[in-house]
């Protein structure tokens, strides 16, 4: 059974997933993939590489319906939000459009200051994307996220790419925009520092076909987690997964 998360809970239950390979061949990619995050909370999945973390996402987000188990959505009704390593910003459209796109004709005219702002993309809003940097595109491509107000958020490795500085900046950036738009949030990282500064849990999964090797949970208030606690929580990570870090 999957850790409890409350009723309204994303419930992860994916007992088999495989891929016929390019030869005709079974590619096994997911033994069991179990897990749950709790409303309003942020896990992270991290695993080795071909591991099967896009493959999780890619079957939460409901674009692969080929496996065995089971999904449950925090809000059947709700809104799903994903942000994916490239912006994919439309380039003819300005970044105030770009962000107005995804939204309902009554929403669309709403107010996205506060939103805009909190990303730091207050004075951004009438440039286009090939004016951004990628640091600045990858905002745009969280405000959009955040804009629909999602009942779960999907993000695969959305700072991947970036100099540390940059992401640094962007997962606080983050961290603000999520408490201030709070939502179930599931994201796929290499990153250990990243996971351990931004989520609730971390899923920790083997090397191909995946499994469960552990989870970690993070009680730590974000605000809290100064370098001193988090290099603190690496080691306790590392001593408990040998062969994470
Ligand atoms: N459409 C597909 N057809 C065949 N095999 C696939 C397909 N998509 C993924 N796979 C295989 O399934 C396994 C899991 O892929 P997936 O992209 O989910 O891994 P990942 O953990 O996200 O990898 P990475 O960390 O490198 O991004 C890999 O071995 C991959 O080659």
């Amino acid at each position: 059974m999957p850790p409890a998360g409350g009723p309204n809970a994303l419930e992860v239950d994916i007992r088999a997933k495989t891929f016929r390979g390019a030869d005709g061949e079974d590619v096994r990619a997911i033994e069991a993939i179990a897990f749950s995050v709790a409303p309003a909370s942020f896990a992270t999945l991290i695993g080795p590489s071909g591991c099967g973390k896009t493959t999780t996402l890619r079957i939460i987000l409901g674009l692969d319906r080929e496996f065995s188990g089971s999904l449950k959505l925090p809000d059947s009704g709700g809104r799903v939000a994903a942000v994916f390593q490239e912006p994919r910003l439309l380039p003819w459209r300005t970044v105030d459009d770009n962000v107005r796109l995804v939204l309902s004709d009554e929403e669309a005219d709403g107010d996205l200051d506060d939103l805009f702002e909190i990303l730091g993309l207050a004075e951004m809003r009438s440039r286009y994307p090939a004016e951004l940097s990628l640091g600045l595109a990858r905002r745009v491509a969280l405000a959009r996220a955040f804009a629909i107000r999602p009942s779960l958020m999907v993000l695969d490795e959305p700072f991947v790419s970036l100099d540390e500085q940059t992401a640094t900046r962007l997962r606080a950036l983050l961290t603000n925009v999520w408490s201030a738009r709070p939502t179930t949030a599931v994201m796929v990282t290499h990153n250990l520092r990243e996971a351990v500064e931004l989520s609730d849990r971390i899923i920790f999964l083997t090397e191909r076909p995946a499994r469960v090797r552990g989870v970690y949970e993070i009680d730590k208030p974000r605000a809290e987690r100064d370098s001193r606690w988090r290099e603190a929580t690496l080691t306790s990570i590392a001593k408990r997964y040998s062969g994470i870090l």
